[in-house]
């Protein structure tokens, strides 16, 4: 897991994305009000929060799915809600999507769902268009024969990674996430994280996952995006944010199970401290 010291310092760097005076309403409802987040490059960010507090709005937003009712969105250094047409469709090739449910078509094989972005995309056709499409399939740590598979021969986990070897047909800087180890059992989830882990250290992606796994928020994620009020109320790595004081984050963060994470990973956290 990384440290704060490095995601500051890439932060004032270059944020790959910049999120500013963010409003997302729904009729009088509004789920964002004056929202702000920056993801600094490089890192794996948990964004978190209750139920309804608008995580899935929040990503559809990051990845221009939904234009805000007000506020900036700046990717990659370009004002993107300003943006002509080419140049969105230029931003939206640099990201990654895995959204809840997959969404991989289920009557193309594995190898198929994959080459779909790369056919529509690039030029690239034939021969090297599998051949770029397996070059995904196994970057996302499945064997080999699972590209010829359907989806509903495959395991959740599976499901899961062929999900994002389609996310990552076109090489994208930005991975954008929606809960991707629910429904996982605790082992192919933790192995879904490490493998996240090693596609952003080798790649140097940047990866915003909405969350709910415990494990993902503490072990997998260099820091958190807690949403409460309308708005990112705190950004810091999860075992900072278990010693704040607000009570959406005490609630959260001290509650019953994630005690045990935070008692761990605290104790940690006190121990390398103590050695340097
Ligand atoms: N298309 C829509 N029309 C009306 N309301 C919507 C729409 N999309 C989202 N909302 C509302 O916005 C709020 C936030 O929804 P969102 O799905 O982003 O929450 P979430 O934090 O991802 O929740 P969960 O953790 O349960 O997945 C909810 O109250 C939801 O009903």
């Amino acid at each position: 897991m990384g440290d704060l010291d490095h995601i500051t310092s890439e932060a004032t760097v270059s944020p790959v994305a910049r999120l500013s005076g963010i409003r997302n309403c729904f009729g009088h409802e509004c789920v964002h009000e004056g929202l702000e987040l920056e993801l600094p490059a490089g890192c794996i960010i948990a964004l978190v929060g209750g139920s309804g507090t608008g995580k899935t709005v929040l990503l559809r937003t990051l990845s221009m799915l939904r234009r805000p009712d007000a506020g900036r969105l700046e990717l990659f250094g370009e004002d993107a809600l300003a943006a002509g047409e080419d140049a969105q469709r230029r931003l939206r090739r640099r990201i990654g999507l895995l959204f809840q449910g997959g969404a991989l078509f289920t009557a193309l094989t594995v190898l198929e769902n994959v080459m779909l972005p790369l056919r529509e995309h690039t030029a690239v056709r034939g021969h090297w268009l599998e051949e770029l499409a397996m070059s995904k399939v196994r970057l996302a740590g499945l064997p080999a024969d699972s590209a010829s598979k359907y989806p509903a021969e495959l395991s959740g986990g599976m499901v899961k990674r062929a999900a994002l070897a389609r996310a990552l047909a076109l090489d994208p800087r930005l991975l954008i996430l929606d809960e991707p180890t629910s429904g996982l059992d605790p082992i192919a989830a933790a192995g879904f994280d490490a493998l996240v882990r090693e596609l952003t250290d080798s790649l140097g992606l940047t990866v915003i996952q909405a969350t709910h796994d415990l494990d993902s928020i503490w072990r997998g994620s260099d820091a958190v995006a807690f949403l409460a009020r309308k708005r990112v109320l705190a950004f810091a790595p999860a075992v900072e944010l278990a010693q704040r004081d607000e009570p959406e984050l005490v609630a959260y963060f001290r509650g019953s199970r994630s005690a045990e994470y935070a008692k761990l990973e605290l104790g940690r956290s006190a121990h390398t401290s103590g050695r340097t």
